[in-house]
């Protein structure tokens, strides 16, 4: 009988997922396997969290089938040899990824694979449109935006796989333990109850509502994309005709080719644009802990503190501040979003960053965001402050985005930089 171990990565999901069904497709038996990369930089607490859940979930789904998620923790690559050798299987299958450390383990795990004489087989589940399956007629990825949306519109996207009904796992395979949880919400089953609730409901309201900030109106599901509890494919399929939604799966993809052709996006400027950054270690500090005197600034920065996310207009808005206001160079302010985003996402923070930043995939690179202005139009009762600045929370209506035209709240700092109209 054949065996193959499927090395699981961001893929955690029984639905729609191309490395399952390869492996079952070439295999009898298959051995889902995860390890746990310990002291990556990724591997910041509110992500574990989620991620110990993922797992849980993954494990259950299954046994549910026959199966088991094999757990060990070590050198990924390492780790998948010595099972396969362990168990005489024929076959490794792996996502393929944009990271630089994705590509470092890939083309590790081939020269491995093909010391031991083993074949090492990829997929693509990382995106809607696997990364440089479009490219420019002059060029290996899309640089822009808009054309990128065309051509990515143009393709026509895989079927789903559907989910196996039986996995059958060698025997006396010790499945090791998972990590502990403790409850935050990630996994495959509450990816798609989130996403079944979304498709019923929000979605038909995302165009006139995604900017809404206190009405926290988006779909919520960047975490489960992020960790591929749900496929990108099928959730594009799924929403069809909801042009505005698809069309931010559609940036998700870019910056996954930008990162696929340019791997130094999260430490590197992509364009080298500016050379005017400042070094202000104070102000930095009052940005992260939401102390900058902007109350639409801080109402951001503590959202991000207390929940381990930020709506996207406000992740807008406080990455301007400091890249385009205080001048701080935006791999401070990145640095800090991967520490706590749950979503955090190399591709997708970087890309963001740079592209407000002006080093970036930004056609308008001087483009700065007024945070007074912001305020008013995205959160014009003021709500969204009151939330997440208990020192504004008794100051009503749109004022609490001024408190220095009344003279200031105790306990609530002064602008860091002197606002502009
Ligand atoms: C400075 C900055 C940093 C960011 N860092 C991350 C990050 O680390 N991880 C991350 O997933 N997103 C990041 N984003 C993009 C976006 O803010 C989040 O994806 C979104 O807020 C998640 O909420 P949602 O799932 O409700 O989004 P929805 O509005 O419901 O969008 C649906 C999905 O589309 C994708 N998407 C939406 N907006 C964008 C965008 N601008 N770029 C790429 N994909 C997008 C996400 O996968 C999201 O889940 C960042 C944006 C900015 C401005």
């Amino acid at each position: 009988m054949r065996t193959a171990v499927l090395l699981f990565t961001r893929d955690l999901r029984l639905h729609d997922n191309p490395g399952l069904d390869l492996a079952r497709r070439s295999a009898e038996r298959v051995v889902p396997l995860f390890v746990l990369h310990e002291g990556l930089r990724f591997a910041v607490p509110n992500r574990t969290r989620f991620l110990s859940d993922c797992l849980a979930d993954l494990r259950d789904g299954l046994r549910r089938r026959g199966g088991d998620l094999v757990i060990r923790r070590g050198d990924p690559v390492e780790e998948t040899i010595r099972l396969a050798r362990d168990q005489h299987a024929q076959t490794v299958v792996v996502a393929r990824d944009v990271s630089r450390y994705a590509k470092r383990r890939e083309e590790r795990l081939a020269a491995a694979c093909a010391e031991h004489r083993i074949s090492l087989r990829t997929v693509d589940s990382v995106g809607v449109v696997p990364p440089g399956a479009v490219h420019p007629a002059n060029g290996d990825h899309y640089k822009v935006f808009t054309p990128y949306w065309r051509a990515w519109s143009d393709t026509q996207w895989r079927d789903c796989h559907t989910v196996p009904r039986k996995i059958t796992l060698p025997d006396g395979i010790d499945a090791g333990s998972l990590p502990a949880g403790d409850g935050a919400g990630g996994g495959e089953t509450m990816a798609r109850r989130r996403m079944s609730r979304w498709l019923a409901g929000g979605i038909a309201d995302y165009p006139n509502r995604h900017d809404d900030l206190p009405g926290d109106a988006t779909s919520r599901l960047s975490a489960d994309l992020h960790f591929g509890c749900l496929s990108p494919v099928e959730l594009a399929t799924k929403a069809g005709a909801h042009e505005a939604y698809v069309r931010q799966l559609c940036w998700r993809d870019f910056h996954l080719q930008v990162t696929a052709a340019f791997p130094d996006l999260p430490t590197r400027d992509y364009r080298p644009r500016r050379q005017d950054w400042v070094d202000d270690p104070d102000a930095l500090a009052a940005w992260r802990a939401g102390q900058t005197g902007y109350p639409i600034i801080d109402a951001g920065l503590r959202q991000l503190l207390a929940e381990g996310f930020m709506h996207n207009r406000a992740r807008m808005l406080v990455a301007s501040f400091l890249t385009k206001q205080l001048n701080v160079h935006w791999t401070a302010g990145a640095n800090h979003f991967f520490d706590l985003l749950v979503d955090g996402d190399i591709a997708n923070n970087a890309g963001n960053w740079q592209w407000i930043a002006g080093t970036g995939n930004d056609t308008r690179p001087n483009r700065q965001f007024n945070p007074l202005r912001q305020a008013y139009r995205f959160d014009p009762d003021g709500d969204y402050v009151r939330r997440y600045v208990p020192e504004l929370a008794s100051v009503p209506g749109a004022a609490v985005h001024e408190p220095w035209k009344f003279g200031g709240s105790p306990g609530y700092p002064s602008p860091l930089v002197a606002p502009r109209a």
